[in-house]
């Protein structure tokens, strides 16, 4: 390829003109100096509340708003903190990691931590979607061997069943024989094993009260709790 050649591919862009480039530099230095003006004003850098970071709605600052304009728009800039300097909100990374989220002084350690999950690493062919695999092709994971999954059972007869594979448990006014969904369980066979021979709704709701269980073990039901027995 020839230098000629070469020349008309680096001639892509249009050629600036020199009106529009000292205009474009002029709206740059105005939002430049708007930001700086916004972060030194009216407020002291030494306030260590960040509870702006939780609260909704804004202060009851007059002093905050005010009106600016860069080239051809006018806006208004609202400061929504009247005890914080706007600095700390618009650090991306900050120089010092105690200052990046800090703490109001009530606030304990606990509500910002996320709380420790129980969730036990499924076996090799026991993950969720494999379960579903087999609440898709096998035929009676109940246990009903024929019967009908609408009988009434009474908490008595729930009891008895607490044998490997049949494993029955009460969730929700449904009886359910929860004995092949035990290894496939996220939170563990131990965990799960609480369940068998009672109702186990309050407990499930304490753990996990979003889980769809009435889908995941549907396949598994054996009849419908009798309460008047
Ligand atoms: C009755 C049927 C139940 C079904 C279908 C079921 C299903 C599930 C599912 C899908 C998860 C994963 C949740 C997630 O990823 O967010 C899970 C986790 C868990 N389940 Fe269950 N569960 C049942 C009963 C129970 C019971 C009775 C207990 C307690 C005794 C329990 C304790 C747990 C625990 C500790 C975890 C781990 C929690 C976590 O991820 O933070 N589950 N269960």
């Amino acid at each position: 390829m020839d230098a000629d050649n070469d020349f008309t591919f680096c001639q892509v862009s249009s050629p600036i003109d020199k009106d529009s480039l000292e205009q474009s530099n002029k709206l740059v230095s105005n939002v430049a100096d708007i930001s700086i003006k916004e972060e030194s004003s009216n407020e002291t850098s030494s306030s260590q509340d960040s509870s702006f970071l939780w609260k909704g709605g804004l202060p009851n600052d007059s002093n905050t708003k005010k009106e600016d304009t860069v080239g051809s728009l006018s806006f208004s800039v609202i400061n929504t903190t009247s005890s914080q300097p706007i600095e700390s909100i618009t650090k991306s990374v900050p120089s010092d990691s105690q200052n990046s989220i800090q703490k109001s002084p009530g606030q304990k350690n606990s509500s910002t931590k996320p709380k420790a999950r129980a969730k036990v690493p499924f076996e090799k062919g026991y993950s969720q979607m494999d379960w579903l695999k087999l609440t898709r092709t096998h035929p009676d994971l109940a246990g009903l061997k024929g019967q009908s999954n609408r009988r009434l059972i009474s908490i008595h007869e729930v009891k008895k069943h607490q044998t490997e594979g049949e494993m029955w448990t009460v969730f929700k006014g449904h009886v359910y024989n929860i004995s092949p969904y035990m290894k496939f369980h996220p939170g563990g066979v131990d965990m799960l094993m609480k369940a068998v021979g009672k109702d186990c709704t309050s407990l499930f709701n304490k753990y996990h009260a979003w889980v769809n269980a009435e889908f995941l073990i549907e396949k598994c039901l054996v009849g419908i709790l009798d309460e008047s027995r």
